[in-house]
């Protein structure tokens, strides 16, 4: 499977770019390999078997040449008679020891870079989850995924076959040349002149006329743009009458295709007459001289030896053929584990792969304070969005931030999450500062519930559960009870075990929202983050979803990040942020009372609106 992909190459592959081979991408390599270190004593036992196996394959041009010499009585062998039974038995034989040893050594390989490479995408895996958003914040997602994936199934094909491949076409090509010379130094040294010049001129060749068909399928591809450009756009090709023009067009690109193409083709048959010509040609002159060297009785030299000479030649053509490929691919190997070790050595953020390990330590009771917070996105040093930012909210108070859009509440969020820390000031909670708690001792004992809530791809009871990891079912219908999901739940045929998700039903966003309070109802956090949503729901979702928030928000502090300031009336403290800065604190009625305040002329937008 491996090998099959390793020649053909799918489109990620083919895009991986080439490392240079030096010390230190070697070095690179060797900290990779550290990964099979846990396997050794299997690899050691694959290397031994490939190494055997590659040998016992050069042994049978030695037995085709016996057994031709046999067939003319002559003894090709001291230590075997020219008996062609004998020979058959014993070429048998090693047949079975080259079919067990192969057994093994694919098996045993296969199975050791499996299990490195699953450690060295576990690893690779939680090193990603586990670094700070920053690193997320600067890298397109997506794009971060495929080249992940791309990479590691690059390395996947090295550890499986590649490196196992490179080092027995070189066993053969050295043993070949070794056993070539041998059965005749004549003919070795002819065709070690023709020979590497022959492939070399092939390998340029091929590549040159891959090049050419490339830039023709690509010219086709642009032909294919046009053709769905036009129907897509056939109103406008029609109104404006431009049929002649978008035929113009699709008749150049075509005219270019087929010049492409004809280029390609003389290359390709000037290529093809230059494989008949020398490589057979190159055949035929060894076979002819051979068959002289026959003639003249050279040295002893037998139609065994010839026919065994052909068979190695032949054996050392496919092998130095190969190598080119091999090592490209060893080369995009090393790129890869660049890349990927590049990841590894971030610097993560003291998350435990143990679930153990993150369990709350010390408790927080939910007072938490901003003294003088200035803060900038690592990736944007130039803009702060926050400038000096102080509150404190006691345990169980109701604290809610309001402003306009970009002013930063968001962000403060972020901070209280310790997805970022600020440059300066600092933020506490029950008045010890934030970096005085283990960070999981902080995340796991606050809650957010976002503006758009994510759903994964499980059932409802999966989703609610993954507010609090191994609750059971009862726990998680008493919170959805709670979150006044349980009702639509029910309504569901399959209850709390309908998919959400792409395969199961659509959740409208009311039902999101108050699935996530369910969540954060049943992780009981001491403090919660609201991300009030601003896309309005109708008003008896808004009720439902209201209602679900108050039972949340009970006991608890909870920080409201409100876009709607009718929701937040009840707030024991409202916190106006503008450009990053906190301009005014107060209830809401405080508030309304500064005639010239933000809040007072938000609250009167929205009253108007
Ligand atoms: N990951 C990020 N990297 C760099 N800049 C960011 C990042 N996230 C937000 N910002 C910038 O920080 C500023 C504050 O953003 P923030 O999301 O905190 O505002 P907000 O008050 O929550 O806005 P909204 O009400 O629209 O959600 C904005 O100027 C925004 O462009």
């Amino acid at each position: 499977m491996a090998r099959q992909r390793l020649n053909s190459g799918n489109a990620a592959e083919k895009e991986l770019p080439k490392a240079k081979l030096n010390k230190q991408s070697l070095q690179n390599i060797g900290k990779l390999l550290s990964y099979i270190k846990p396997y050794k004593a299997k690899f050691i036992g694959g290397l031994i078997f490939l190494v055997l196996s590659s040998l016992t394959g050069l042994a049978f041009p030695g037995f085709f040449g016996a057994l031709i010499d046999a067939a003319q009585g002559k003894q090709r062998y001291a230590f075997m008679p020219a008996n062609l039974t004998t020979i058959g038995e014993v070429a048998i034989a090693v047949l079975f020891v080259q079919a067990f040893v192969s057994y093994f050594r694919i098996t045993w390989f296969v199975q050791v870079a499996e299990k490195s490479l699953a450690d060295i995408r576990r690893d690779t895996y939680f090193k990603l989850i586990t670094l700070p958003m920053n690193f997320f914040s600067n890298r397109r997602v997506g794009e971060l995924n495929s080249r992940i994936s791309a990479d590691l199934s690059q390395i996947q094909d090295t550890l499986t076959t590649t490196i196992a491949e490179a080092i027995r076409q070189i066993i053969i090509l050295v043993g070949g040349i070794i056993l070539l010379m041998v059965v005749s130094i004549k003919l070795t040294f002819a065709l070690l002149i023709v020979l590497p010049f022959l492939i070399a001129t092939a390998i340029f060749f091929g590549k040159f006329i891959r090049k050419l068909s490339r830039q023709a399928q690509d010219k086709l591809a642009d032909s294919n743009t046009i053709v769905e450009e036009t129907l897509q756009g056939i109103a406008n090709v029609k109104a404006f009458v431009n049929e002649a023009f978008e035929a113009a067009r699709y008749d150049k690109n075509l005219r270019d295709v087929v010049n492409l193409a004809i280029k390609g083709s003389k290359y390709r048959g000037l290529f093809g007459a230059f494989i008949v010509f020398c490589l057979f040609g190159t055949i035929f002159g060894e076979i002819w001289y051979g068959s002289y060297l026959v003639s003249i009785h050279d040295n002893g030299f037998t139609f065994g030896k010839l026919t065994t000479f052909i068979v190695y030649a032949a054996f050392i053509s496919a092998a130095m053929g190969s190598l080119p490929d091999l090592y490209a691919n060893i080369q995009k190997a090393v790129g890869s584990s660049e890349r990927v070790l590049e990841i590894l050595a971030e610097e993560g953020e003291e998350v435990s792969i143990d679930a153990e390990e993150n369990k709350v330590k010390k408790r927080i009771d939910g007072n938490i304070s901003f003294n003088n917070v200035n803060f900038h996105y690592p990736s944007r040093p130039e803009i702060e969005v926050l400038k000096g930012v102080s509150f404190d909210a006691a345990a169980g108070q109701k604290i809610a931030i309001v402003g306009p859009s970009g002013s930063g509440k968001s962000t403060m969020a972020s901070l209280i999450l310790q997805f970022y820390h600020p440059q300066n000031g600092n933020i506490t909670f029950d008045g010890k500062p934030a970096d005085e708690f283990a960070l999981t001792d902080i995340r796991n004992q606050v809650a957010i519930v976002p503006q758009d809530v994510l759903l994964f791809g499980g059932s409802i009871l999966e989703n609610i559960a993954y507010g609090k990891l191994g609750s059971n079912r009862e726990e998680v219908i008493e919170a959805a009870k709670k979150a006044n999901a349980h009702n639509f739940i029910s309504n569901f045929p399959e209850g709390y075990d309908t998919l959400v998700g792409e395969r199961g039903v659509k959740l409208s966003g009311g039902q999101r929202q108050r699935i996530a309070i369910a969540r954060a109802l049943l992780r009981n956090p001491s403090i919660l983050i609201l991300d009030e949503a601003t896309s309005s729901l109708d008003s008896e979702s808004e009720r439902l979803v209201q209602e679900a928030l108050e039972v949340l928000m009970k006991d608890r502090t909870s920080i409201i990040i409100a876009h709607r300031l009718s929701t937040i009336r009840e707030a024991d403290k409202i916190i106006v942020l503008d450009k990053g800065t906190i301009t005014e604190t107060g209830s809401h009625a405080e508030l309304m009372h500064n005639e010239t305040g933000l809040y007072r002329y938000l609250s009167q937008l929205q009253l108007e609106a």
